[in-house]
């Protein structure tokens, strides 16, 4: 299949209008209903080739945001500009982007052939130059012995692939992108994605892509967005999201942090923040901007906390439960002193786990602490 892309590419590359992506700057994006605000002051600049994500938990907003850029939901208020042109105004046919959907959105009646060659006509492309490129694009998807088929003589797998077709036919600069795999299976999510990921990187498109998915969101794209309530959490590479939260949130949104909570000591000479947790024990993070004295919550990932060794400063506690999952075991550990209503600890270790009810010491790494204002929700 990787062949079947980059042949795909090749098809849509020769005498290209637009090969390479545009930018994309959205300023104070905002939609209300009925008094409800669902966007609530989106503000990004997204770079010209970008795979941008938007992710978030259904309801957050990102539908809304996508149909605003895409021009089919009119702003209250905010601007969106591509490479610098305000095209706040414009309507959706005139900004040139393409769309594909979760539902292929395929006009039933036409062929395959038919669909992939429609906006081509819509831009009054001469006909033997539409034959040629429709031939072009659906040899390199591999489409090419459907063509003559309708939409629902194909497989799901297969009319997205024709959807996708049918939105790279014209080369739109920036494509925008709603679940549009949500339908298929896990296995053929995986291979879409591949697929996806290459055409964009080959052709140097422009994405802006809506999933709450959170593993499709870290497989393809350069940075993610994430929602909550209408507004940007943090806009950051995969990498930022998870090593550097900038709120509770975040932490637990992506990778389901444990959270634990304490007041932060007295600083010592190295910058660190140390945590005295409330159950005992003291855990140690990178600079936080934290005061002596203030009530915190550390937050660290399941596959980041680790059984301590001796040399280690760690809280006790007990193991609970130890699940073996394939490559790792999930272990969830009751600390010393914890109060009885929070939850266990979970932890995830590759290495040999300790056995239900046996006595374990438990730290994380300062780079793999994170530290929130006790009263900062999420
Ligand atoms: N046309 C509309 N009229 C009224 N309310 C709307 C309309 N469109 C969206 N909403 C509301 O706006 C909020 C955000 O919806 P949106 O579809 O943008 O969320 P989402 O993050 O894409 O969710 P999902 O993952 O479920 O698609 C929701 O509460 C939704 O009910």
């Amino acid at each position: 299949m990787p062949e079947q892309t980059e042949l795909l590419a090749s098809a849509l590359a020769p005498g290209s209008n637009s090969l390479t992506g545009k930018s994309l700057s959205v300023t104070g994006l905002r939609k209300s209903y009925s008094g409800t605000t669902v966007v609530d002051g989106v503000d990004m600049e997204i770079a010209a080739g970008e795979f941008v994500t938007f992710l978030g938990s259904s309801g957050s907003g990102k539908t809304t945001t996508l149909m605003m850029l895409a021009g089919f939901t009119e702003p209250d208020s905010g601007s969106i500009a591509v490479d610098g042109r305000d095209i706040t105004k414009l309507n959706p046919g005139k900004r040139d982007f393409g769309f594909v959907f979760q539902q292929y959105l395929l006009f039933p009646h036409m062929t395959v052939a038919e669909n992939v060659a429609f906006p081509l006509q819509l831009r009054g492309v001469p006909k033997a130059e539409i034959r040629r490129r429709v031939g072009e694009t659906l040899e390199a998807a591999g489409l090419s012995k459907f063509a003559g088929r309708k939409p629902r003589e194909l497989s799901g797998g297969q009319q997205q692939r024709v959807a996708l077709c049918r939105v790279l036919v014209y080369r739109p600069p920036i494509v925008l992108m709603d679940e549009p795999l949500g339908a298929l299976d896990k296995k053929l999510r995986d291979q879409m994605q591949t697929e996806i990921k290459s055409i964009q990187r080959e052709l140097g498109l422009t994405v802006v892509y809506v999933t709450h998915d959170q593993e499709e969101a870290l497989v393809l794209s350069d940075r993610i967005a994430i929602m909550k309530d209408g507004r940007i959490e943090q806009f950051d590479t995969p990498r930022g999201l998870f090593e550097r939260p900038r709120t509770p949130f975040v932490a637990d949104f992506l990778g389901a942090a444990n959270f634990l909570t304490g007041k932060v000591e007295e600083p010592a000479a190295d910058g660190c923040t140390r945590v005295r947790l409330d159950t005992g024990g003291v855990l140690t993070a990178r600079e936080h901007p934290c005061v002596p004295g203030q009530r915190v919550r550390a937050a660290v990932r399941p596959g980041k906390l680790r059984l301590a060794g001796a040399e280690d400063s760690c809280c006790s506690g007990t193991v609970e439960t130890a699940v073996y999952v394939g490559s790792l075991t999930r272990i969830t550990v009751r600390l010393d002193g914890a109060d009885p209503g929070t939850p266990p600890l979970r932890i995830e270790t590759a290495l040999t786990p300790p056995r239900p009810g046996e006595r374990v010491c438990v730290t994380a790494d300062r780079a793999d602490v994170s530290v929130f204002d006790a009263t900062d929700g999420g």
